[in-house]
């Protein structure tokens, strides 16, 4: 396949900033081999790779595909783009190429697996091949398990969901012979297919006689024997034509990007499928199998079902454990007031009704009580520029960070800071060996920092202690709008898919992070996620595509940080600092017992070491969460939180409609009115301060002539 068979690979991905000095087109490897090598040594060992480059709508495709070299330069550190990780070595390098070459830096794309949509999750049938190896998914359609969903909180009610007899036609054919569907490609990737896929089919037994449909955003309402009968009719043109680009607005690219293979010649497409996509620098997308089942299913319908059995078999939203909390009648809230029956429980671990009534005693409180008390410090925007949108244009852009005071008890944080060391464990000395070591980097080569040992990372997500279930519930009625959800953090690191998982409990990336950065410990800029650096073998891009974070409607990247010392006296430092690239300004958070942190986790940001001062650690807790937009039917009463994995669940019907969860997010008012994005500043908290180039009069000429 002209892909080449080494086993590092390097994403490229375009940020066209117009309005930033630097950033305006950079190229991050995420393979750990990959980025020991500087980018003049790259160059030097695979001289005639070119690199893959991406951006949502393939603006760029004929630039890459000129395959020249390029020159790189290094980048800033700031971009030396790292997960601050639990667990070892797993860093990143990111460089920056400047805009006026627009090149094509084409590097190495490793053969890896590519995640196929498990059949069976579909219905009942049997599965059409055998199931996978026990461990991973690979690209075959070999790997077709049949399993359920995991991860969700309420399966009967997808199976119900799955018998809803869906939207019948009036002229339901069986489909007679072979078809590929390309749904929600934009034009641009429907003419690269357009232009690669006869050849591959001329290969194949039968594959002359396969139709390859690029279906179009009007064609979403029908049914798929709806689509095959207007081939066969004529309606759009002879086998291998496509439906007619000009109506294939960025809507259906934003609809999901699905591939659907029907017939026994189109599904033997589909174990190579998403590698030559690739290769093709088109994004790959998930790739499922047409079953009669799906006969009478809108295209719209389906592509929304697909989607979601994908998201669930591989666990891409995972929701986070939350207590349910019920609005108390308005005089309960009051303080002072009774404070029986305020939330119900609905965890095992989580803090019952019955703490609740003791809290001050027993280190728990009521979520209402406290979410009364809880303030926000600080909304600020800062790295600001212009991004490509899925829908279609530029669209405006900028990072945030919100501070809030007072979402954690003090009992509660010191309870968790118990959890995370020992009870009576001296802090002024080093985290106990037993659940920390020393194994956190911001980039390649970094002395290590302390880091939470994987199994208490796993605790923390599988087993939560009261204080983070409490914490998670709250951060869910400040965001009703949105399902919180953990960074599927197996899925989107670069081992995903390359087999050599060790098992166990053993992630490259974790969902937690915790650290205890002690004075002298080296630290350093860095982002901890970025929804256009995902790797293109992760079931995640296959599912939700590439996209800037605070895309309307799509999953947004957010780090929690928690900051949880007792005390942490002025001269103590080890401020968080986020940083504005383009002025080179930025701002800090001073750590504050109990004090959380929300970022958007693409937006540069580094611990600053404790001073010599400080005798013993700065314990922080991080959550690595992405905030899914919930479809407006599922916006529940912003007052009443709201139970996440039962909201998930209910979009199984499909009705994850994109426009309806921007629709969602707007009529509950997540996003201010007008807004081109969505962000973690909540509407009603007023305008964010604005920071360096998210001042709209930054760099204004100091000297204005006739003002005075
Ligand atoms: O503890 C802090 O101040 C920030 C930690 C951080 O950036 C991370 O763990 O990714
Ligand atoms: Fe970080």
């Amino acid at each position: 396949m002209g892909v080449p068979s080494i086993r590092v690979w390097l994403l490229g991905s375009i940020t066209i900033r117009p309005e930033k000095l630097s950033s305006t087109l950079y190229a991050t490897a995420t393979s750990a081999s990959m980025s020991t090598l500087t980018p003049a040594s790259a160059l030097r060992q695979h001289p005639t790779i070119s690199c893959w480059m991406h951006e949502p709508h393939h603006l760029w495709r004929r630039n890459f595909q000129a395959r020249r070299n390029v020159v790189l330069r290094s980048c800033p550190s700031y971009f030396a783009d790292c997960n601050r990780t639990g667990l070892g070595a797993k860093s990143a390098a990111g460089w920056t190429v400047p805009l006026e070459l627009r090149i094509p830096a084409r590097f190495v794309i490793s053969s890896r697996s590519h995640s196929v949509l498990p059949l069976p999750v579909l219905g009942p049938s049997p599965p059409l091949l055998a199931p996978p190896p026990a461990a991973r998914p690979t690209s075959s359609m070999e790997a077709i398990p049949e399993t359920q969903p995991r991860s969700r909180k309420n399966p009967n009610k997808r199976q119900k969901q799955q018998q809803q007899p869906g939207r019948r036609t009036t002229h339901a054919v069986r489909p007679e012979k072979d078809a590929v569907l390309f749904i929600g490609f934009h034009p641009e990737e429907l003419e690269v297919i357009q232009q690669q896929m006869p050849e591959l089919l001329t290969q194949m037994e039968d594959g002359g006689s396969t139709s390859v449909i690029g279906v179009t955003y009007d064609m979403l309402s029908y049914t798929i024997p709806e689509v095959l009968l207007r081939q066969v009719s004529g309606a759009s043109g002879a086998d291998n034509s496509y439906g007619s680009t000009d109506s294939n607005g960025p809507a259906a690219v934003a609809a999901g990007r699905v591939i659907l293979l029907v017939g026994p010649t189109a599904r033997s497409l589909g174990a190579q499928l998403n590698d030559l996509l690739a290769e093709w620098g088109v994004v790959p997308a998930l790739i499922a199998a047409y079953q009669p089942k799906h006969e009478g299913m809108s295209l719209r319908r389906l592509v929304a079902f697909l989607r979601d059995a994908h998201a669930a078999y591989y666990g891409l939203l995972q929701p986070v454990r939350v207590e349910s909390l019920q609005q108390p009648p308005l005089t309960a809230v009051a303080r002072g007031d009774e404070r029986s029956g305020v939330f119900a429980t609905s965890s095992s671990s989580a803090i019952s009704a019955a703490d609740a009534a003791g809290a001050e005693d027993d280190g728990t409180s009521d979520h209402w009580r406290v979410l009364e008390d809880v303030r926000v410090v600080l909304c600020a925007a800062m790295d600001a520029g212009e991004v490509a949108s899925i829908h279609g244009h530029y669209r405006r852009d900028a990072g945030h960070v919100v501070v809030l005071d007072g979402l954690l008890t003090a009992p509660e944080r010191r309870q968790l800071l118990d959890w995370l060391t020992a009870e009576g464990h001296d802090h002024g000395g080093p985290p106990p060996e037993g659940k920390w070591e020393r194994v956190c980097v911001d980039h390649e080569g970094a002395r290590p920092t302390w880091g939470l040992q994987p199994h208490v990372l796993q605790a923390l997500r599988d087993h939560p202690p009261p204080p983070v279930v409490a914490l998670q519930s709250r951060l869910a009625a400040l965001y009703p709008e949105y399902d919180i959800c953990h960074m599927p953090a197996d899925q989107i690191s670069d081992e995903y898919g390359s087999g050599d998982d060790s098992g166990g409990v053993d992630t490259s990336l974790s969902s937690f992070v915790g650290n205890a950065v002690m004075p002298g410990d080296p630290c350093a800029w860095h982002t901890d996620a970025d929804p256009t650096t995902v790797p293109p073998h992760s079931p995640w891009v296959h599912n939700f595509g590439y996209y800037h974070n605070r895309e309307l409607g799509r999953p947004l990247f957010v780090s929690m940080l928690l900051y949880l010392n007792e005390i942490w006296p002025e001269d103590y430092h080890a401020e968080t600092m986020f940083l504005d690239p383009e002025t080179q300004l930025g701002l800090f958070v001073r750590p504050a017992p109990g004090r959380v942190v929300l970022l958007e986790q693409d937006l540069p940001h580094r611990i600053s070491a404790p001073s010599l001062e400080a005798s013993g650690p700065r314990y922080s807790l991080v959550w690595k969460l992405v905030l899914v937009p919930r479809p407006r039917t599922n916006a529940p009463d912003p007052s009443g939180g709201g139970d996440c994995g039962e909201a998930l669940a209910e979009g199984a019907d499909g009705a994850v409609a994109l426009e309806e969860a921007i629709a969602g997010a707007q009529e509950g008012g997540c996003v201010a009115s007008g807004s081109e994005f969505q962000s973690i500043c909540r509407p009603e908290w007023g305008e964010p301060v604005r920071i360096g180039s998210a001042n709209s009069r930054y760099g204004i000429p100091a000297f204005q002539r006739g003002k005075r």
